[in-house]
């Protein structure tokens, strides 16, 4: 039989329980009172309590009342059937509890003409145009990193980094570093200066043979025409006019800065020997230096090559020989800067990169190059030997060439067959 818990709110259930129940009640009834007869007890009737409930909960416990007298009557024989007289609290208690309880499972009803479900969020046009907004930006964002990296792509900076650390013995700090500050300025072609690198250090540890890989390997993706290598001491010799010098040096670094702006090129001025530049020349520079100018005059890279400053790295080096800090490298720049700007204010705007004493281990690398490239066989008995013969500063069992490389090209020439017969006693090439 159906309970009315199971289809309580639903009006369909109700009213079929009533149809059924209605005969077996009027049976169960007349059993009850039959009993009630035979054994001398009257039901409990509750008239009270049958007022104040509702026809529903009153339908519910006659229901239970009947279940449980069929139970009785089937399963139990019980000599004396009583009902259970409900205490005041029962009474009291047990709708609210109902009340509570049918509350809980009480379905929603919803008006025919509305929908049983919750409706569709709407999504906002403003949100959708945010999206799209942010997308856009992003877009940009990722096309202008794509054209920065496709400038620098084309002066093919990878190879220039692999080329120096393949032919430029013991200066790792200054290659990451013009390397680094080349790819900073070279991604873009709007500038607002122009870029000057001065690389300094003492004599022969390589800082022309950096400036001369450095205009090869820029001639080679630009036209030749966007390269000037500037000899001071060729072009402005001692006893030439400074004034037609600085007319001349003004005059070619304009006209290939024009040439160059119309082609959207970067030109690269290399002056080498700076250290004899007479100081009219350096305000020339100076001059090309500055911020104030128009546009294309910004576009422009200067590499200034000294020996000036190369005393004091000496001295750091042999000071700091067992530091090998990276902060190290700062320092030095600031030692360099202090002493270069003492010289001329040009060094003002200047990014310094250090050239460093080269070890004896390097001077064993510069001699087997050479005598690679000029065609002899490469003894490493014999390159002791000739390393040997060059001056060294010994700070704590390192050995550092008080002339770089700079001897090594002379030491091997000597090795040819003409110069081994007028000087028998020299090293013997094979
Ligand atoms: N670090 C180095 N690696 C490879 N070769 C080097 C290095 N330093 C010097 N050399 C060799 O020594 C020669 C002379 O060096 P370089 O002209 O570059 O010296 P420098 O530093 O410019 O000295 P200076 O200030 O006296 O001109 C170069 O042609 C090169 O063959």
């Amino acid at each position: 039989m159906e309970t009315p818990e199971a289809g309580d709110g639903a009006a369909v259930p109700q009213k079929k329980i009533t149809l059924v129940s209605s005969p077996v009640r009027a049976i169960i009834r007349m059993r009850k009172k039959i009993r009630s007869l035979r054994n001398g007890c009257l039901p409990l009737d509750l008239p009270s309590r049958r007022s104040t409930d509702s026809p529903k909960s009153g339908m519910r416990r006659q229901v239970s009342m009947e279940s449980s007298v069929f139970k009785t009557s089937i399963y139990e024989k019980p000599n004396i059937f009583k009902f259970d007289s409900p205490t005041l609290a029962k009474a009291t208690l047990s709708p609210q509890l109902r009340k509570s309880k049918r509350k809980k499972s009480r379905p929603v009803l919803y008006p025919d003409n509305h929908r049983k479900y919750l409706p569709v969020e709407q999504k906002s046009k403003a949100m959708r145009c945010l999206i799209l907004f942010i997308l856009i930006v992003g877009f940009q964002i990722l096309n202008a990193i794509e054209n920065l990296d496709d400038n620098v792509q084309k002066y093919d900076l990878d190879g220039l980094e692999k080329t120096l650390k393949r032919e430029v013995f013991g200066q790792r700090f200054a290659i990451v570093k013009i390397v680094d500050i080349f790819n900073d300025y070279l991604a873009t072609h709007y500038h607002n200066k122009p870029l000057v690198i001065s690389m300094n250090g003492p004599s022969g540890v390589g800082k022309s043979h950096m400036g001369r890989i450095l205009a090869k390997h820029f001639r080679s993706i630009m036209d030749d025409d966007f390269i000037l290598q500037y000899y001071v001491r060729y072009k402005c010799p001692e006893d030439s006019i400074v004034t037609l010098c600085q007319e001349d040096l003004s005059e070619m670094i304009s006209s290939m800065i024009s040439r160059a702006e119309m082609e959207e090129k970067i030109p690269f001025f290399i002056f080498d020997e700076v250290e004899a530049m007479p100081p009219p020349l350096m305000d020339v520079l100076k001059g090309f230096f500055q911020l104030n100018q128009t546009n294309e005059y910004l576009n422009a890279v200067y590499v200034l090559i000294s020996n000036l400053g190369g005393n004091e790295i000496i001295e750091f080096i042999l000071e700091n020989s067992t530091n090998r800090a990276r902060s190290m490298d700062n320092d030095l720049r600031q030692v360099v800067r202090s002493a270069l700007v003492e010289h001329h204010s040009i060094w003002n705007v200047a990014e310094i990169v250090p050239f460093v004493l080269l070890e004896k281990k390097h001077i064993l690398q510069c001699f087997l190059d050479e005598l690679l490239q000029e065609g002899f066989y490469p003894d490493q008995e014999n390159i002791q030997n000739l390393a040997g013969e060059l001056n060294y500063y010994t700070i704590n069992e390192t050995k550092y060439s008080t002339m770089g490389c700079k001897l090594v090209v002379g030491r091997v020439n000597l090795l040819h067959p003409v110069h081994s017969h007028m000087d028998s006693s020299g090293p013997r090439g094979s």
